[in-house]
Order: structure tokens, then sequence, then C-alpha cells
């Protein structure tokens, strides 16, 4: 198979640039003094080329919730077990989970992916279940994924995008769950940047100092194990990554594939997408950031995909929560865009003194 042959590597939807030039020749005759909106100008203009629409509205998002188990916890980098990603599965379902809430406050139709997870033999009703494995492997001593694992988990990604847009959804929100996966995202980061594990690992869900120096040893021998296989992003992320990674990259690509806007959420889901964006560089305009939360190697990630994320709210949860915190405001900036009036509409002087 040449490289050519894998489905990310086809082209993505190209923003209409000339729907973006006029909603942004709009948004300067909208009732507010030049740039008074802020970053919301440019995220309205932004959807419209995205939509190609001078007048771009977010009717319906959509979340795809992917969880797996690490295989790197054995190595204790998270302060928590194993057992907790599975247990929130049922959380989520039940409607327990931060994301639950802030899912159905909002409307928004959450799934729940399961990519392989200790317990193999535990079947939740209404979850997806992919499993291709009982969790990733130790990547201290191997590969996290198989080739077939990786290309299973990417594809993954790309069949919760499909369901999306068969439920006619115009936002795609990713989030996942998956005890150490923090320390995956990191792994995969330092490969893809060249950042050291000193600069991008941090507690994930609140180890204490040592433990951090502990998880920054394990990237850094797991690192040295594979320096042979980095250099590609493919093979990085099948080295270092975690089935929800490679399916949140896989659902990123889709995204941009099928011309729709994708919310990335925290510091995992943005390692994911840093590396959707070396797999496919076509997809970066389709990259919504939500936020920038307290994991330190989140707002490094962020700089080096120059993303601008909306919201500061100091998150270190996951779960997709940064991103359904800010629909309501992209779904805002589009209001405004749509519903203020021009200065000729509303006889306002259209020039500073
Ligand atoms: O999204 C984030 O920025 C984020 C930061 C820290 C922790 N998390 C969540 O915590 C879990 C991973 O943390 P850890 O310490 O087990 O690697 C995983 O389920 C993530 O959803 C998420
Ligand atoms: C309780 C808990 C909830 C989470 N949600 C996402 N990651 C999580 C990790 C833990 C430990």
């Amino acid at each position: 198979m040449t490289d050519t042959a894998f489905w990310w590597q086809n082209p993505c939807r190209m923003p209409d640039q000339q729907m973006g030039q006029a909603a942004q020749q709009r948004q300067q005759q909208l009732t507010k003094p030049t740039g008074a909106l802020g970053d919301l100008e440019a995220l309205a203009i932004r959807l419209a080329a995205l939509q190609a629409k001078e007048l771009p509205q977010i009717n319906q998002p959509w979340l795809t919730l992917f969880a797996g188990d690490h295989g790197v916890v054995a190595e204790g980098v998270s302060a928590y077990p194993q057992a907790v990603t599975v247990q929130m599965l049922r959380n989520f379902l039940n409607g327990g989970a931060a994301i639950s809430v802030l899912a159905k406050a909002q409307n928004i139709p959450l799934e729940v992916v399961d990519l392989g997870t200790v317990d193999l033999h535990l079947s939740l009703p209404n979850v997806q279940h992919l499993r291709l494995g009982p969790g990733t492997a130790n990547f201290v001593h191997q590969p996290a994924m198989s080739v077939e694992q990786c290309q299973a988990a990417l594809q993954a990604g790309q069949a919760a995008v499909q369901r999306a847009k068969a439920n006619r959804a115009d936002l795609f929100l990713a989030g996942e769950m998956g005890i150490g996966n923090t320390t995956a995202a990191t792994a995969l980061a330092c490969a893809l940047t060249g950042l050291a594990p000193a600069q991008l690992a941090g507690p994930g869900t609140g180890l204490d100092h040592s433990g951090v120096q502990q998880k920054q040893a394990v990237i850094n021998r797991a690192l040295q194990y594979h320096q042979d296989q980095l250099e590609a992003p493919l093979q990085a992320l099948q080295c270092l990554g975690g089935f929800e990674l490679a399916a949140l990259a896989g659902a990123y690509i889709a995204c941009a594939q099928m011309g729709i806007p994708a919310l990335v959420d925290g510091f995992i889901c943005t390692a994911a997408a840093l590396c959707a964006v070396r797999l496919n560089p076509e997809c970066q305009p389709w990259l919504l950031f939500a936020h920038a939360g307290a994991e330190q190697g989140h707002v490094l990630l962020l700089e080096q995909l120059q993303a601008k994320p909306l919201l500061h709210l100091g998150l270190r949860l996951g779960e997709g929560s940064g991103a359904a915190l800010a629909v309501p405001i992209i779904q805002l900036a589009c209001q405004l865009h749509t519903g203020m009036a021009t200065f000729a509409e509303a006889a306002v002087a259209d020039r500073p003194l």
C-alpha cells in the first residue's frame, strides 16, 4: 500500500475565502466600534468561510466521547486507578458526569465510544463498543498499538463523524476519557514537536511534584526506546498514542474532509489535533480551539498550532467539557453577526470623530 492510499491523506474541504471576505465586510458595518467584539468577530468570519455562508449558524452540535485504557499506567503515571475509566463510562450514561450535565443542558447528543478498556467482557448499554484490545500496551517496552489497531482507531474517529453528519451535525465536539492518557498525549506531543517531557508533562488528574517527575522519566524512557520510529506522525501515534487519541485525530481529519467544523477540547484533544495536522495539514482551518486549560503543556501545544482558544477557565477535566462550555459563545458569535443592525439600517454614524 502506498502512503496516499490512507483515507486520512485525502484532501480536506477548502474554506470559502469569498464568503469569509463578505462576512468580514459585514462585521465592519455592524453597529459597534471597529473590532469591539474582539475574537467573536474573527470566529463568525471563520465560520462563514467554513460553512460557505455569509450568515453562519450552529444549530446542531454533536459530541462523541472516545474512551480507552492505557498500558503505561503500570508505571504509576496517574493519580487515579485504571478502573475509573470504565466507572466513568457508566457515569456518563447515567447523567452524573460533568459532560453529561453540560450536554443535557444544551440538548447536545452525546455518544460514548469504548475503543478498548480493561474489562473486555463488560458491555454497557448505549455505548458503542469497538474493542481493539484491553487497553494499549505499555509503551515503555513496546508500541502502544499494532499498526492494525492504530488504523482501526483512526477509522473509529471517521465513523463517529459519519454518524454526526447523518444526524445533520454542524459542529463536532470530541471528548475523551482514559486514565493515563495525559502521559500518552505528552509522549506523542514530545515526539511531534521536539519539546521535552519536562516542558509538557503536568499533574493530569492530580500527581504531586514527585509524581510528575516520575511521569517525565517514564516518557523520556519511552521516547528513547522508540527513537528510531518517531519521524513519521503515524508511527509516533502508533508507538506512543492511545486508542482514543488516534480516534480523535481521525475524527478531526474526517471533519475537515466532510466540511464540519470541529471544536477541540483540552490537553489530550489538542495533542490529537496536532497529530491530525501533521497527518493532514489541510485539516487545520477546520479546528476551533475551545479553551486553554490548567495542564502546562496545553498552552504550549496551542502555541505550536498558533491557536487562539476561546476560554481560559483553568479546566483540567477532559470529557469534552471545555468544548461543551464554548458552544454557547460560538452560537452567540453567529447570532451577533446575523442579528445586529448595520450602521445604515440603524441610522447610526459609522465613523469616529
Ligand atoms: O483535557 C485536559 O486538559 C485534561 C487534563 C488532565 C486530565 N484530564 C482527564 O484525566 C484523565 C487523564 O489523566 P491522567 O492523570 O490519568 O493521565 C483523562 O480521563 C482525561 O480526560 C484531562
Ligand atoms: C473522576 C474522574 C473523572 C474524569 N473525567 C475525565 N477524566 C477523569 C478522571 C477522573 C479520576
